[in-house]
């Protein structure tokens, strides 16, 4: 098969000795990788996902209506658009940084996973480190990992795809096809199918999502900073089939550098960021 047509994204056993050369080459052939036997505790992810899909569903979620400033809270249905598309995306989401005022009941937990996510995220981006090739990993101002440390803005989103409504509108879908902003991303595996990422000869495939396995992509920081070594490739959640109409729920964790990292000569992750979020609509 030509090299153009394959599209394997890797299913990396966090604890076999070959883990971070095999999910350093996925992240580079497929802009993806999968992790089995991750350290992350299931009882807590399931936790999570059965209180965070209640308070979806209660009215007094507007209390935690998002600030435009800080951008965290709750992003009502219809919030977000693709940075193409002029059709809102059928999710609505509660964005989580370090100090977000949260549900109290999921308070702990939800602060326990975005520091399990991000000790996860730091491993793996010194996997990528280590395992660049040397004229990919001279051009980076700082090691990956470095870039991260003492970094504010890694962002933890709660997703909710609810049941799709009656009135959608035409080419509405769950999440329009899009590339992440920031460094690598770390999903905690949907509840439902839906998720597919896009090879580079434009045919898409559906993620593996198991429902113990995390997913991992990079984003455009990452892309920027390695000179497209790492990509980052265009995924999307596509809307259920008839008869399998069910709500959907993931949990992103976007792992994002410092705001004065300078990912390309010029370009500091805190202006890159600032022009993105513009382009998707939450930010004026
Ligand atoms: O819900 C998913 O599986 C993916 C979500 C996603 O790609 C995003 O929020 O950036
Ligand atoms: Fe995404």
């Amino acid at each position: 098969m030509p090299a153009a047509s394959r599209f394997d994204i890797a299913a990396v056993d966090v604890r076999a000795p070959d883990a971070p050369m095999a999910f350093t080459r996925s992240l580079h052939d497929t802009g993806f990788a999968v992790l089995r036997h991750h350290p992350i505790d299931p009882d807590l992810i399931a936790r999570l996902y059965q209180g965070w899909a209640a308070v979806f569903a209660i009215p007094d979620i507007d209390d935690y209506l998002f600030d435009p400033v800080t951008q965290d809270g709750y992003f009502p249905f219809r919030s977000e658009n693709a940075r193409d598309s002029t059709v809102k995306d059928l999710k609505a989401f509660f964005h989580v940084y370090p100090g977000t005022r949260l549900p109290p009941a999921l308070a702990a937990d939800t602060m326990a996973l975005y520091q399990d996510l991000l000790t996860l995220g730091a491993l793996l981006l010194g996997w990528l480190q280590d395992h660049l090739p040397p004229a990919i990993r001279d051009r980076l101002t700082e090691p990956l990992p470095a870039m991260l440390a003492g970094s504010m803005q890694s962002l933890f989103r709660v997703l909710h795809y609810p049941a799709l409504p009656a009135d959608i509108e035409p080419g509405a879908v769950r999440a329009a096809a899009h590339e992440d902003i920031n460094l690598i991303t770390l999903l905690v595996a949907g509840t439902a199918p839906g998720l597919e990422a896009c090879d580079r000869t434009g045919i898409w495939h559906a993620v593996p999502c198991d429902p113990g396995m995390i997913v991992v992509n990079g984003g455009d920081m990452l892309a920027v900073a390695t000179d497209g070594y790492l990509p980052a490739t265009p995924h999307r959640v596509v809307n259920p089939p008839a008869g399998q109409d069910v709500a959907r729920q993931s949990m992103p964790m976007f792992l994002h550098p410092r705001p004065e990292v300078v990912l390309a000569p010029g370009l500091t992750a805190g202006a890159f960021l600032d022009q993105r979020l513009r382009e998707i609509g939450l930010k004026p």
